[in-house]
């Protein structure tokens, strides 16, 4: 059976080292890092993930200011906003929620956040640098991600990572990040022709395709490591992965669960790059 890389657990080891760091942070300067989460429209899904980063600021000791607009809200009223933030002191990182209302134009938004402030690392001059591998903040999802492989112990050099899903938010920043790291990458998406004879060579497995239990253990090589990005909730309200669990943890040799895999993962990223933003805005660089 294989190991279960417990994001749960490993997010709260990270939240803790935070909380210290952020205590120190706040001594020494007096002031306490912030961070401003934007939500437009009331998704359900949307309202949890929101929910828990604001918990999650409250527990590390962050400043933290949440905005929530209505549905209508015009293109102009959220750049204003954006705006106001980019300006705001107490405001160290600005994280617009996505997926935006179709009336507004998510690349003009995330093109106006200050650079310094996109703590999603969502920025064309944030990819960029992550393009080079110099960079200020990660992508949460990947960086949660790779913390997850780091912490089991998992050496990537040369391996045969598999990647499916090209998204800007996930699949793209997961491949070049895992290429970093000196693995081998191939990158699969809905065009991809036979998908199963690409993963079931895959060392490392990434799924985020957002298609609920579609890898099953037949996609799965013996001994491969499979993380699971993807965030399914069934008819029944079920929360699953991507990854067929059951099956594919008879083949694997480590499996991230859903939920508790991935998902706290991405929020502890988020936290780490909010001190980081804070701790820039302060040496003022
Ligand atoms: N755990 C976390 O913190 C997070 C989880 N998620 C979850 O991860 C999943 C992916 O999210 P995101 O990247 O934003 O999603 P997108 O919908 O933006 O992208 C999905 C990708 O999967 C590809 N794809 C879709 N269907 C198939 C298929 N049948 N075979 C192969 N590839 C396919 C698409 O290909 P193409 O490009 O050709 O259309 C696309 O590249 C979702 O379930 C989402 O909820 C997302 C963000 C954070
Ligand atoms: N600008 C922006 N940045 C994001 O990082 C962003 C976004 N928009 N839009 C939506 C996606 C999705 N996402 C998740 C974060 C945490 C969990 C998470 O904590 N999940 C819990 C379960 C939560 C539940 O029960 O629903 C878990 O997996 O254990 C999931 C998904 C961030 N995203």
């Amino acid at each position: 059976m294989a190991k279960i890389l417990d994001g749960k657990a490993v997010s709260q080891r990270v939240k803790n080292a935070l909380k210290d760091e952020t205590e120190k942070f706040v001594e020494k300067y007096g002031i306490k890092p912030g961070l401003a989460v934007v939500i437009v429209g009331d998704d359900p899904a949307s309202r949890v993930y929101v929910n828990s980063k604001k918990k999650a600021c409250a527990e590390i000791g962050y400043y933290s200011e949440e905005h929530a607009l209505p549905e209508s809200t015009t293109e102009g009223e959220l750049l204003s906003l954006v705006e106001k933030l980019n300006g705001d002191e107490k405001i160290h990182g600005i994280l617009v929620q996505l997926p935006l209302p179709k009336h507004i134009n998510e690349e003009k938004i995330i093109n106006a956040i200050n650079p310094k402030k996109d703590v999603d690392a969502f920025h064309p001059v944030n990819v960029g640098k992550i393009m080079i591998g110099n960079f200020d903040f990660l992508p949460c999802t990947p960086a949660g991600v790779m913390e997850l492989i780091n912490e089991a112990g998992i050496d990537l050099t040369g391996k045969n990572c598999v990647v499916v899903g090209r998204s800007n938010i996930v699949g793209k920043p997961q491949a070049m990040l895992l290429l970093h790291k000196n693995a081998t990458v191939t990158i699969c998406h809905s065009k991809t022709k036979n998908i199963k004879e690409i993963t079931k060579n895959a060392d490392v497995l990434v799924a985020a395709v957002g298609r609920a239990q579609m890898f099953d253990g037949d996609y799965i090589k013996d001994g491969a490591v499979v993380i699971d990005v993807g965030m399914n909730r069934l008819e029944n309200k079920k929360l699953v992965g991507d990854v067929d669990f059951e099956s594919a943890a008879k083949k694997a040799s480590c499996i991230t669960p859903v939920p508790g895999g991935v998902g706290p993962m991405t929020i502890a990223m988020l936290m780490k790059n909010t001190l980081t933003a804070a701790k820039n805005a302060v040496l003022g660089k």
